[in-house]
């Protein structure tokens, strides 16, 4: 008997304005370019761009469904689905990483986008596993836009000022709130006599 085809995780990380969901969405258009079938996921939270696409910084977009849950992708799975692509993966319940794993398992190539690392430089919800168990993963850099360096980090800024360590870690935003940072620039106060 022939063996089902073997699926495949992709992820796409790094901070904010590095370029993953542009990256993602170039990876899925040549898939449907190879006439794949190709759906496309987002967590509900992320409304920034209108409920059904996934957009980038720089404006390229792509059809998207949005889902209240991991588990949910499931439910809205296709039958002929070649190719999964899931954007801002951070969002999602822990739980994302066995969907991840079955669609894998089912011979669908995935390609997952997400922050590592909130805006305190620390690993952000199901992100650390869904690296750990991927075939292949990609670190992407955006420009600090401080000192012109690559950057690794996302800072939160709130009325102009470098957000504190006890802000809460989900902020749904863009450039009115987050700049692209190297480790140098990147400020997080831990303290209240630390904020100016
Ligand atoms: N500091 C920055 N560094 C690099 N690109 C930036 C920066 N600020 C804005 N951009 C724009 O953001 C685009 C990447 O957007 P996007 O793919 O949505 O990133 P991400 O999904 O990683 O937040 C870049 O091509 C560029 O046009
Ligand atoms: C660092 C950080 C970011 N967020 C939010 C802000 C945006 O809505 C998304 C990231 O979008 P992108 O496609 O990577 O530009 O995440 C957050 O909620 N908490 C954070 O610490
Ligand atoms: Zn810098």
């Amino acid at each position: 008997m022939e063996k089902a085809r073997a699926g495949w995780v992709e992820v796409i990380s790094g901070c904010m304005f590095s370029g993953k969901t542009e990256e993602l969405i170039r990876r899925l258009r040549r898939a449907q370019i190879a006439r794949q079938q190709v759906q496309v996921f987002k967590p509900l939270i992320d409304t920034r761009y209108g409920l059904e696409r996934v957009r980038s910084h720089n404006g390229l977009d792509i059809e998207a469904i949005p889902v209240p849950h991991a588990r949910a992708i499931l439910d809205h799975l296709q039958p002929g689905t070649t190719v999964v692509g899931i954007d801002e993966a951070q969002f999602f319940d822990w739980e994302i990483a066995d969907v991840v794993q079955a669609l894998a398992e089912r011979g669908i190539r995935v390609i997952v986008a997400g922050l590592d690392m909130d805006f305190r430089g620390e690993p952000f919800g199901p992100m650390p596993l869904l690296m750990a168990q991927a075939d292949q993963v990609d670190k992407l850099h955006a420009i600090c836009v401080v000192c012109g360096a690559p950057a690794t980090r996302t800072q939160r800024l709130i009325n102009g000022r470098p957000a504190r360590y006890d802000d809460p870690v989900i902020l749904v935003g863009g450039s009115e709130t987050y700049e692209a940072r190297c480790r140098r620039c990147h400020v997080v106060p831990r303290e209240a006599t630390e904020t100016p």
